[in-house]
C-alpha cells in the first residue's frame, strides 16, 4: 500500500487573470478550488496513473471536509486526523507571473501526533510512506525522525519531499527518495544552484549520506537523478506552462508509480519528469494520457563529469 502524508494540507484557491497588480483591486473570472498540499497532490496523481493510495495527515473545519469530499469523488481513500482547526487556503495567482501565498500549518498537540504514529505502526514491509509538504514548526523534528527511522527499520519505502531545516534534519534517516528543486537543494548547502553540473555535485553529497535516490527538479529545464550507481540528466518536454503548482508532486508520483511496476530507476525518472511536465502544461494535475504522450519527448542522458564551478 502507498500512504501519502500531508501534515499541512490546503485548498489551493487558483485564480487566473491577465494582469495582476499588488496594492489594488484585481478581479478574476476564472477560479478553481483544488485540494492541495504535497502529499494530497501525490495521491491525486497516483490515482490518475492507476495506483491506489491512502491519504493521511491532518485536516479540519469546512476546508478539511471539502478536501475529504473532493478526494472521495476521485476515489481516493483518506484517513485524516482531526487538525482541530480550519485547514488553510493557499492562494495561487496565475497572471503574467505565478504568485503564491501559502498559509501556516496546524498547531498540533501530542495526542494528535500519537495518532499518526499509530497509523505508521500498522504499515508493513514493502509499503510506501510519502511525507510531503511543509512540516510545521509546532511539531518537534524528532517526531518525524522517529517516523522515518521506524520506516527504515521495517523496510517501508520512506519518500521525503519537504524543504528548509526539516529536510536538512531528516536527511540522516536515509530516505528511499528525496526530490528537492534546485532552490531547496541550494538552501541545504547555502549556495545558489543554476546549472545541472552544480545540482549533480550537491545531489551526490546527499547520496553519500545514504539517500538511495535523489532527484533534483529544475522546472522547465528538466531534472537530474543521482544514486550510488547511476547519474542521469533529463530535458523536460517543451510546451506552454499553464499551472506549475503540483509539478514537483507529479514528478514524485510518476517516479513511484513506474518504480513499483519496473524497479528501474532510469525508467522511473523518465516517467516522473513526463508526469511533472504533463502537470505544468494544464490547469489541474496531469492525466495518464498526457504523461504517456509526453514520455517519448523526455530525453535522458548519462551525466558526464565536467567542471563544477561552485
Ligand atoms: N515550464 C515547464 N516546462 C516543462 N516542464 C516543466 C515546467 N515546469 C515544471 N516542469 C516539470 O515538472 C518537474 C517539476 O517541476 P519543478 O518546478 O522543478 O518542481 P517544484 O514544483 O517542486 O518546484 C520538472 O522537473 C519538469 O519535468
Ligand atoms: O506545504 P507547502 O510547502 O506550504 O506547500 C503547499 C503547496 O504546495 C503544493 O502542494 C504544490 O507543490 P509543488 O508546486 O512544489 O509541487 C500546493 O498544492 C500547495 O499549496
Amino acid at each position: 500500500m502507498i500512504y501519502t502524508c500531508t501534515i499541512t494540507p490546503s485548498i489551493d484557491y487558483t485564480a487566473y487573470l491577465p494582469k495582476f497588480e499588488s496594492g489594488t483591486l484585481n478581479r478574476s473570472e476564472e477560479v478553481y478550488y483544488y485540494p492541495g498540499g504535497k502529499g494530497i497532490n501525490v495521491s491525486r496523481v497516483l490515482s490518475r496513473l492507476g495506483l491506489k493510495s491512502r491519504a493521511l495527515g491532518y485536516a479540519g473545519g469546512f476546508t478539511g471536509r471539502y478536501i475529504e469530499e473532493f478526494l472521495a469523488t476521485e476515489g481516493i481513500e483518506t484517513d485524516f486526523i482531526d487538525a482541530g482547526d480550519i485547514t488553510r487556503i493557499n492562494v495561487k495567482i496565475k497572471s503574467e507571473a505565478e504568485t503564491e501565498l501559502n498559509g501556516p500549518g496546524p498547531e498540533l498537540e501530542q495526542h494528535q501526533l500519537e495518532q499518526l504514529t499509530d497509523k505508521v505502526a500498522t504499515m508493513a514491509e514493502g509499503d510506501w510512506f510519502v511525507l510531503a509538504g511543509s512540516l510545521p514548526a509546532s511539531v518537534p523534528i524528532q517526531f518525524f525522525k522517529d517516523l522515518a527511522v521506524s520506516c527504515h527499520e521495517r523496510g517501508i519505502h520512506f519518500v521525503l519531499d519537504t524543504s528548509g531545516p526539516a529536510l536538512e534534519a531528516l536527511l540522516d534517516t536515509q530516505p528511499f527518495l528525496i526530490k528537492p528543486n534546485e532552490h531547496e537543494l541550494g538552501e541545504m548547502f547555502g549556495v545558489t544552484i543554476t546549472t545541472q553540473q552544480q545540482a549533480f555535485h550537491y545531489a551526490s553529497l546527499l547520496v553519500e549520506r545514504g539517500i538511495q535516490h535523489v532527484v533534483v527538479s529544475m522546472g522547465g529545464s528538466g531534472a537530474i537523478y543521482v544514486s550510488r550507481d547511476h547519474r542521469y540528466q533529463a530535458k523536460a518536454p517543451q510546451g506552454k506552462a499553464v499551472n506549475t503548482v503540483g509539478s514537483g508532486d507529479s514528478l514524485v508520483s510518476g517516479f513511484i508509480a513506474s518504480y513499483i511496476q519496473h524497479q528501474d530507476p532510469k525508467q522511473a525518472f523518465r516517467y516522473g519528469v513526463a508526469s511533472g511536465s504533463a502537470t505544468a502544461f494544464r490547469s489541474d494535475l496531469c492525466e495518464l494520457a498526457d504523461v504517456e504522450r509526453l514520455l517519448p519527448e523526455v530525453s535522458i542522458t548519462p551525466f558526464e563529469e565536467k567542471d563544477v564551478t561552485q
